[in-house]
């Protein structure tokens, strides 16, 4: 598990680790600044002519003692004041003194005719505190236009490190190196765009600085995976759980497949289908190892029916390719109103089942949204246009706040929101968030969440509580297509070539 952090926990444990542990400031910036060096070494960046314009915060602290730093290594420095030199930090104006002392020229505008082979933003980091205007915003857009590679000092300026929004203007780097914590801001959307490659340099601000308030944000890693279900030699399919996938509609019976072949891919012992009988055919071909009960799409199957399977299954995910016929609405009501008494099973809710909450719930149905009663906290798997229907927001609003937007829904609705898109952010409905960090474009293909539903489902039928399924199904779902995107390419990656990327990633971390 790795951390995340926004602006607001950065500053605190800088803060922390100033007063509480009694680091000096300057100390943090003279670390900052010899790793900021040592990596652009590392990644043999050329030093031949190098620009590094610095603002009036601890950033330009940082951006003037890596002049400082690089000039002494015999290096060519043209080093730039963005704002107002007597407006500063104690420690920025600790800096200029030194640079002075040194001899370095610290200039007010950027020299006309400069070539930089490395232009290096200094101007803002976590302390950016509104839109970007004026003389900062000219100055942004002239080092954009510079030739030369680009490296961020902690943050490309300009951008939230909270929410990766551009605040006016910012700053396009190739390179972005950041201190002690990766910022969200680099890696939310648009930010992303802004920060290229991420190196995180410790500076000497460990999870000590926290003093026990950890950052809300988590990413999972590869040795999170050490909580995956694994195969006992004395066992037998009913030791790997039972889900029931109420799936599939007419029109719509590859959703069906897709989820329940997901599921056997993940692992589960039985997988039992809940769809209208003309999809039985190609079910039974298709998933030959799924056990089928179909009903009549003009008639709901009969309540015993429907609460024997129900009471059958550990999991139940419902909403692939249901469609909002009257059925798939009765069904559902059935499913939600069950689910308020049965804290022993699992419940996903995805896709037109959500399509259909968001109807009732926008209609004035009562209890449309009864997952807020459930005893085992429900998990809903909107993409960003069904949480746009869920919770009347567009989807703009909603990419604007992705973890806000999904933390708010998760704590209203008392369900795990896992809100698909690039990261993917996973909300717990006690404040607890994961951004998901695998993945790629190519899964933005049809059919790649009906096999997220699926694999989910299959990690809670094999009692992984819904808390732990969520992310972790996410972060293998993300992994799966990393791996397979290797051979396919982004074009070519399909959702069934998940099924086969799930295969991979469990062979691989369920063996160690
Ligand atoms: N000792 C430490 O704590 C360590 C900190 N470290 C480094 O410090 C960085 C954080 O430093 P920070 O907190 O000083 O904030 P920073 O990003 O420099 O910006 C604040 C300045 O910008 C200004 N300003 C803001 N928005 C503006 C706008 N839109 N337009 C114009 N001005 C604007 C604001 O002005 P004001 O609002 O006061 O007028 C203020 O002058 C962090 O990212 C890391 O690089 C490391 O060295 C490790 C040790
Ligand atoms: N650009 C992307 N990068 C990484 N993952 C993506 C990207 N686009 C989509 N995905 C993932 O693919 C899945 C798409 O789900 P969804 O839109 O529900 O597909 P469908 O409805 O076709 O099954 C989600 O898990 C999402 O996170
Ligand atoms: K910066």
């Amino acid at each position: 598990m790795k951390y995340l952090v926004d602006s607001r926990e950065m500053q605190k444990y800088d803060a922390n680790t100033i007063s509480h542990f009694k680091v000096p400031g300057l100390l943090l910036m003279e670390r900052a600044a010899i790793a900021f060096v040592e990596e652009l070494h590392r990644q043999n960046v050329d030093l031949t002519e190098v620009l590094i314009v610095c603002g009036s915060g601890n950033n330009g602290g940082d951006g003037l003692a890596i002049a400082r730093l690089l000039f002494l290594e015999g290096h060519a420095v043209t080093v730039v004041y963005a704002g107002n030199k007597e407006h500063c930090s104690e420690s920025n104006r600790v800096q200029q003194d030194i640079l002075n002392a040194y001899g370095i020229s610290i200039y007010m505008d950027i020299p006309e005719k400069i070539r930089p082979t490395l232009v290096i933003d200094a101007i803002f980091g976590v302390g950016l505190s509104r839109d970007v205007t004026g003389e900062y915003a000219d100055m942004l857009c002239r080092m954009n236009e510079l030739s030369g590679e680009k490296a961020a000092v902690d943050i490309a300026s300009g951008i939230s490190a909270d929410t990766g929004a551009i605040l006016g203007t910012a700053f396009r780097a190739d390179l972005t190196i950041t201190f002690a914590f990766e910022k969200l801001g680099s890696i939310l959307w648009p930010g992303n765009e802004y920060a290229g490659r991420i190196i995180v340099c410790d500076i000497g601000i460990t999870k000590e600085s926290w003093l026990g308030e950890p950052p809300a944000v988590m990413a999972l890693e590869e040795k999170d995976f050490s909580i995956l279900p694994k195969r006992k030699s004395h066992s037998n399919k009913g030791s790997y759980g039972k889900l029931l996938l109420i799936a599939g509609s007419v029109n719509m019976a590859g959703a069906a497949v897709l989820s329940a072949k997901a599921a056997y891919a993940t692992g589960c012992g039985l997988v039992r289908v809940l769809t209208p009988e003309e999809n039985r055919a190609i079910l039974q071909c298709s998933v030959p190892e799924a056990v089928l009960t179909t009903y009549d799409k003009t008639l709901v199957p009969e309540e015993p029916v429907l609460r024997e399977i129900l009471d059958w299954a550990d999991a139940i995910v419902i909403g692939p390719g249901l469609g909002k016929e009257k059925t798939s609405a009765q069904i559902l009501n059935f499913v939600l109103e069950y689910g308020t008494s049965h804290e022993n099973k699992a419940f996903l809710f995805d896709a037109d089942a959500l399509n259909l909450v968001a109807e009732q719930k926008n209609t004035g149905v009562q209890g449309a949204d009864r997952w807020k009663n459930f005893k085992n906290t429900a998990v809903i798997t909107p993409h960003l246009g069904e949480m746009s229907r869920l919770t009347r927001k567009t989807v703009g609003e909603i990419q604007k706040n992705l973890l806000q937007t999904a933390a708010d829904f998760a704590d209203e609705n008392q369900v795990i929101c896992v809100l698909k898109d690039e990261h993917t952010v996973t909300a717990l409905p006690d404040h607890k968030r994961y951004l998901n960090l695998s993945g790629n474009p190519g899964m933005a293909t049809a059919g790649s969440g009906d096999v997220l539903s699926g694999l989910i489902g299959a990690l809670m039928a094999q009692k992984l509580t819904s808390y732990q399924a969520a992310p972790l199904g996410v972060y293998l779902h993300g992994l799966a297509g990393d791996i397979m995107v290797q051979t396919t390419g982004l074009q070519g990656l399909t959702a069934s070539d998940l099924i086969t990327g799930i295969k991979k990633v469990l062979n691989i971390y369920t063996q160690q």
